[in-house]
């Protein structure tokens, strides 16, 4: 593991056949429980990452709210700043401490929207966000614990770079099927089984029909 990098945990619910959301972006496949569970671990972690296309599909606040405990800073990868203003991220952006990553193929007129809001934004990177970049300013910040909440293009940049430590992978009890559902793991995938991290099964927690899977890479 290098030095400079934090400790990344990998989270998603999926469905049985390993999707993340349906064609049209629907992803509600977290239990109340799962929920519960997955805002827990968000206390006990120091920064939440998630992609620019989770954002403006759900419009997430990433915050800490069905259990007790300080919110995480929140982390959105979004390579030319085109978020919305009006996303519930940016409106909070005064309340919650929020970083938005971008690249250097950012706009002028997106820099100067992203800075009316309380945000820091770090550049880095040619045309996406530099991950591993990312995490040596992250961990130069005091930032030790990252929870990575996808979608499944971000999920493939953590897992192709080798930059993750943990996954937990809630089973939810739904089949979605479909080529234009997206998977938790987007992107090209290895081409072979060898090249795929090995991961060594921690452990299995039953939540009623849900099953939440930690697995540790070897
Ligand atoms: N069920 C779950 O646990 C869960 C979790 C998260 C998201 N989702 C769903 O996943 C869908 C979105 O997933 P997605 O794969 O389309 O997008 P994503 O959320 O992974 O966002 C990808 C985008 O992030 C930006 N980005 C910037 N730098 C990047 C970098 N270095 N690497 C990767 N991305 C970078 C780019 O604009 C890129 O297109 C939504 O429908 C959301 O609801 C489900
Ligand atoms: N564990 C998990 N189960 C799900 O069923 C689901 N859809 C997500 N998705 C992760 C993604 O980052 C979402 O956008 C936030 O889970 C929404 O977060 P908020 O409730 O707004 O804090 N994650």
């Amino acid at each position: 593991m290098e030095k400079f990098k934090p400790y990344v945990i990998l989270s998603a619910a999926i469905s049985v056949d390993g999707k993340i959301a349906t064609r049209t972006g629907d992803s509600k496949l977290s239990s109340d429980k799962d929920l519960h569970r997955l805002h827990k671990l968000r206390a006990k972690v120091d920064a939440i990452i998630i992609g620019k296309n989770t954002l403006m599909r759900d419009d997430p606040l990433l915050t800490v709210r069905y259990s007790k405990g300080k919110n995480p800073i929140r982390i959105i990868l979004d390579s030319k700043g085109e978020i919305s203003d009006k996303s519930k991220i940016l409106q909070t952006s005064a309340k919650v401490p929020t970083i938005i990553a971008v690249s250097k193929k950012i706009t002028k007129s997106n820099l100067q929207k992203l800075n009316n809001f309380p945000v820091q934004v770090i550049i880095t990177g040619e045309k996406s966000v530099n991950i591993k970049s990312l995490l040596k300013k992250l961990s130069e910040k005091k930032i030790k614990k990252i929870l990575v909440e996808g979608g499944g293009t971000v999920n493939w940049e953590f897992i192709k770079q080798n930059i993750f430590d943990e996954l937990i992978i809630t089973i939810s009890p739904f089949v979605i099927g479909g080529n234009d559902s997206i998977s938790f793991v987007q992107g090209i995938g290895f081409d072979k089984i060898s090249k795929s991290p090995n991961l060594h099964l921690k452990s299995v927690k039953r939540l009623k029909n849900h099953l939440v899977l930690n697995y540790r890479k070897v």
